[in-house]
């Protein structure tokens, strides 16, 4: 069905005709289709098995897709009404529940995933009312049965009525406090608008810039690629590239190029792993940490968390550059797996091992063996949420008390594997400041050596400022940690400290 197009009203075109049916001009009323249309269907069998199996919509949409053989238009469409959907459950829901006759969740789940679907194509994307109406009716007779079809024709025709930034006026003034108002026009949970504002008070941002991160939480990013130094350069990278590919320069790290919405693996760079995709947030953290003043030896670097390999990746082609080896650590066999594909194309010689185990025993195994070492620990990756369609929806305030005692371990192990005088780099995908700050405040209070510290933060902001692009002002805080920013910086929001082993 790749020759099939969608019309400027978000309606899959010629589907009929290529399947040799009858199209809906030539059929009598009677008979017209009252189904949806692949692109409509497939989102909704994304939101269906991400929320009755746990799944993730970014796994599960590109192969329905493909197996489907919806394409082109259709599967941006489709893309677009998942992911979006998906991202503004929160909004959507707060708006349905001034619409419909009971409680959202005493409805079938899949009739409200129904509801949401045309919200979403009523009030976030360009789709006429009209058209979004009757399609979802037709997908809500077609997949929830006729009774529902009807209230669901009823509810969104309400819904219809008043225009969105109505809607978020009349949300923002029903809601009890500043926060939840936020939350709930910019699609969180409570909880995580609450925590972002905490994060943006304790970098010295201005806390009203919360709806603006939580509006840039609800944009898709632009796909980053790294080329890795020494393997393949960016301007080698930009010559690789077919014809009608765009790539431009990154805002940030020298080793990025932003990709205009095709397949990176069209370059062959990215295909052998000389390149990969990688948030440029994560580029300027690693290559922070590999350009952090050290003294003396500077030839052992260990990556302790390392899946799926992207970091590690970056380091070992700097490590090359170097003279210095990598130990790759992952505690996840898959992933670790992942970590070796990830290095492929290093040369042999740099990566000296990927090891798999618990990143917490390295310290006692190897006490003072490495020179630099990296700690990108496992987060609650609320930093990245406009990556994870769905994962602010399923996270909790009990993943966060999981988490942060793991932090703490890696953290501590890190600094015992690091010789006197070398460096850790405590990276998170969260600007959460239990998983960040008090993290690192706790594990350097902990560890005394005759009652004085044994490692202390250094300047994390002047290592990233020289690591950009020369003449990019880097706005970070004026802290010794730095704290990255989708809504500043278009990066996810990458936490980093810089810790040095002192006795
Ligand atoms: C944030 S991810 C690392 C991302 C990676 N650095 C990259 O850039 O691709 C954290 C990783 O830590 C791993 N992990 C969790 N617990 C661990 C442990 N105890 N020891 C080592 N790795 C662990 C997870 O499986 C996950 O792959």
């Amino acid at each position: 069905m790749s020759d099939e197009r969608r019309d400027s009203r978000g309606r899959q075109r010629g589907a009929a005709r290529a399947r040799g049916e009858r199209t809906r001009t030539a059929q009598a009323p009677s008979q017209r289709r009252r189904g949806s249309d692949p692109a409509r269907t497939a989102a909704f069998d994304v939101l269906r098995e991400v929320d009755a199996s746990d799944a993730y919509a970014n796994l599960v949409l590109p192969p329905l897709l493909r197996e489907r053989g919806v394409t082109g238009r259709d599967a941006a469409f489709a893309t677009e009404l998942a992911y979006g959907t998906l991202r503004l459950r929160g909004r959507y829901d707060a708006i349905l529940a001034r619409c419909v006759d009971r409680p959202l969740d005493r409805l079938d789940p899949p009739l409200l995933d129904v509801l949401r679907l045309g919200a979403h194509q009523v009030l976030g994307m360009r789709v006429p009312q009209h058209a979004a109406v009757s399609e979802t009716v037709g997908l809500a007779r077609e997949r929830v049965g006729t009774g529902p079809a009807q209230m669901v024709n009823a509810v969104l025709r309400k819904v219809a009525r008043t225009p969105l930034p109505e809607w978020l006026d009349l949300l923002r003034a029903a809601a009890p406090d500043a926060v939840t108002a936020s939350a709930v026009v910019g699609s969180h949970p409570v909880w995580i608008a609450r925590a972002l504002r905490e994060a943006l008070a304790g970098d010295g941002r201005d806390p009203a810039e919360l709806d603006a991160l939580l509006e840039a939480d609800n944009t898709a990013p632009r796909v980053t690629l790294v080329a890795r130094p020494g393997l393949v350069s960016v301007t080698e990278l930009r010559g690789q590239a077919p014809d009608g590919m765009r790539l431009d320069s990154g805002r940030w790290a020298p080793t990025a190029l932003v990709l205009g919405g095709q397949d990176p693996l069209l370059l062959p760079a990215v295909a052998d792993g000389r390149a990969g995709v990688q948030d440029e947030g994560s580029q300027v953290v690693a290559l922070a940490l590999a350009a952090a003043p050290l003294e003396g030896r500077d030839a052992r670097w260990l990556d302790l968390c390392a899946g799926p390999g992207g970091k590690a990746a970056l380091l070992a082609a700097l490590a090359a550059q170097r003279g210095a080896t990598l130990v790759a650590n992952e505690v996840a066999p898959h992933r670790a797996r992942l970590v070796a594909k990830a290095l492929r194309a290093v040369p042999d010689g740099v990566v000296e091992r990927v090891r798999t185990g618990d990143g917490r025993e390295v310290g006692e195994q190897e006490p003072g063996a490495y020179d630099r070492v990296l700690v990108d620990a496992p987060c609650t990756g609320l930093g990245a949420l406009r990556r994870r369609p769905e994962s602010r929806w399923r996270r909790t305030p009990a993943d966060l008390s999981a988490l942060t005692g793991l932090q703490r371990e890696l953290l501590s192990c890190a600094i015992d594997a690091v010789r006197v005088g070398g460096v850790v780099a405590y990276v998170t995908c969260s600007p959460h400041l239990a998983e960040t700050r008090l993290v690192v405040d706790d594990v350097l209070r902990r560890r005394r050596v005759d009652g004085v510290p044994d490692a202390e933060r250094i300047d994390a902001p002047a290592a990233l400022r020289a690591v950009v692009a020369p003449g990019v002002d880097l706005p970070l805080g004026d802290r010794a940690d730095a704290q990255l920013w989708p809504h500043v910086h278009g990066t996810d929001a990458m936490h980093l400290t810089l810790v040095r082993r002192v006795r």
